[in-house]
């Protein structure tokens, strides 16, 4: 479970590098609402793709996170939920430093009772019919920025950062 706040400023970060067209930092749009129990949190990106089908989000949760931030590409569908109380518990058990979702979550109470980073597109109460569909660890792109496995993001109250590789 991440203990300490990182020492970042996503601000500091935009500051230090403000010509995107270098492809080192991106910056993700004003699109996510913050529902975990912590606010700032940041490490190595590990990516899902899926769509209205969460199999790998729980498989990934439920296995060690290493400080690691998981990245989900719901493909911006807020039909279904992708991540829920219970799949936060786990996250925050196993060590994910936090939870990016393009897509919607569930149960907001429980969610911000963990101490994870989760962001999502917004709250829809349905889950997902698990089948098992789902890539794991490919490139994503969220909001026209591409986002790989083993990147680095960054994420506080000012917004969501990635960079190529550690700050
Ligand atoms: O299990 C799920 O599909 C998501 C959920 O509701 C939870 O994590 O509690």
């Amino acid at each position: 479970m991440p203990t300490e706040t990182p020492a970042f400023s996503t601000c500091d970060l935009c500051d230090a590098d403000k010509d995107p067209s270098n492809g080192e930092l991106r910056v993700l749009p004003p699109l996510f609402r913050d529902f975990g129990g912590l606010t700032r949190f940041a490490g190595p990106i590990s990516t899902v793709q899926c769509l209205e089908d969460n199999s790998r989000v729980r498989e990934a949760v439920m296995s060690p996170g290493e400080g690691r931030v998981l990245v989900v590409d719901g493909g911006g569908s807020l039909k279904r939920s992708l991540l829920g109380g219970n799949l936060a518990q786990a996250a925050e058990k196993n060590g994910w430093a936090g939870v990016l979702v393009f897509g919607a979550v569930r149960d907001a109470a429980e969610m911000r009772a963990c101490q994870v980073g989760i962001r999502a597109l917004g709250l829809i109460p349905m889950p997902t019919e698990r089948r098992d569909q789902g890539l794991r660890d490919v490139p994503v792109q969220i909001a026209g920025e591409w986002l790989r496995p083993g990147e680095w993001l960054y994420a506080d109250e000012d917004g969501i950062v990635v960079k190529r590789s550690a700050a």
